[in-house]
């Protein structure tokens, strides 16, 4: 799609992209494609990366951690396939999804009639992921009450079923995840000690995506190609501005907001232009996603500032800025206006610009 359309470097906004594809190379000098799924090059990334391939061929428990939409769930699946048990079953629990009383019939499976509604035998998903991989996400919401059970079943590899005295002995290989700090909740009595040094054997932190915005661009792309593809739409050309002004947003939803985002873009795209989905009309709406508004506010004022001053300062038409930002003509002023842009002016150009500015209220081309 979009590398078939024009060659990267036309499409996104003058500078070459690199390849999204991760290729190794083997003892043998052969070249090994890995981690195809996870996009990305930071050093951040690829430490995180080695980590993986370090673990995944044991047998040992993983714990993930990182905020949310940091790829935790991506990692556990990228451990299981590079370890021995990829053919086998990868199951995966969201421990916060699931109500405290079904999450333990959930876990470990139950007998008929063992609870008022239990009408029928379930397995639960430690024995639907015997001799693969269970991931429990979100471990840092499994309830007390069921922390000793799982320490259990992690030790010694056997559980009864609900309403069972029978042991069931299984081979299951475990990853869990959280965004929440263990060790503090550990220390609240929140969660128990013993749990999470069993858990805690092999931790891998996945970095938030402000501290790895290398791999901001390599992102969009890869979710434009996705995206595009999807929805058959081309997409010609990523504005240069906008690849800078992801590469500056905070994302405090990391790559699942990067991803929301891009798939938001590639809907609204006309004439095969990449607009740019960021929030910027309502700095307040981003709330605690940034913190730093000034921060925000200063890169959105410079990288306004530098579109028009590659523009030579035309606003409209289909090389102005507005066009470049990904931005309507109008909504481009506005926000010149609330950031006290204006074009820098010497004396004998006054007159010239009060000409230029009526002209733009009545909708012609703006400061050309
Ligand atoms: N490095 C990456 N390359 C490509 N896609 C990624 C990468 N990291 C994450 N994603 C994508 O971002 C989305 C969120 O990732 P994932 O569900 O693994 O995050 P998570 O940390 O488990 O989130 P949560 O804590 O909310 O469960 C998924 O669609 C995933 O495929």
């Amino acid at each position: 799609m979009l590398s078939s359309v024009l060659p990267r470097e036309k499409a996104f906004g003058g500078s070459p992209v690199e390849c999204v594809d991760k290729i190794s190379v083997t003892e043998h000098g052969q070249a090994e494609r890995r981690f195809e799924q996870i996009i990305g090059n930071s050093p951040a990334l690829e430490s995180v990366l080695s980590s993986v391939k370090r673990v995944a061929p044991t047998d040992s428990t993983v714990l993930i951690l990182g905020e949310t939409g940091t790829g935790k769930e991506l990692i556990a699946r990228a451990i299981h396939k590079l370890s021995s048990r990829a053919g086998r079953p990868f199951i995966k629990v969201n421990c916060a999804a699931i109500p405290l009383d079904l999450l333990e019939s959930e876990l470990f499976g139950h007998e008929k009639g063992a609870f008022t509604g239990a009408i029928a035998q379930k397995l639960g998903r430690f024995e639907m992921a015997d001799s693969g991989t269970l991931f429990l996400d979100e471990i840092g919401d499994l309830p007390l009450a069921l922390q000793p059970k799982l320490l259990r079943v992690l030790q010694e590899q056997e559980f009864e079923r609900l309403g069972s005295g029978r042991t069931h002995h299984i081979n299951v290989r475990l990853a869990a995840a959280t965004h929440r700090d263990l060790n503090t909740m550990v220390r609240r009595n929140e969660f128990r000690s013993d749990l999470y040094y069993r858990l805690n054997v092999f931790p891998i932190a996945l970095p938030p995506l402000r501290e790895r915005r290398e791999d901001v661009e390599q992102l969009v792309l890869h979710f434009v190609d996705i995206y595009s593809r999807r929805m058959n739409k081309e997409i010609r050309h990523i504005p240069r501005e906008t690849l800078d002004a992801f590469a500056a947003y905070s994302w405090p939803g990391n790559i699942r907001e990067l991803q929301n985002l891009v798939e938001r873009a590639v809907i609204l795209s006309n004439d095969g232009i990449f607009p740019n989905p960021l929030p910027i009309e309502d700095e307040h709406s981003m709330g605690t996603a940034t913190r730093s508004l000034g921060t925000f506010t200063d890169s959105q004022r410079a990288l306004i500032q530098r579109a028009l001053e590659n523009t030579g300062w035309v606003i409209g038409g289909p090389h102005g800025a507005a066009a470049r930002l990904g931005l309507k003509r109008t909504t481009l002023i506005t926000k010149m206006r609330k950031l006290g842009i204006s074009r820098p002016t010497f004396e004998d150009d006054q007159d010239d610009l009060l000409d230029r500015n009526s002209r733009e209220q009545f909708g012609q081309t703006a400061i050309d």
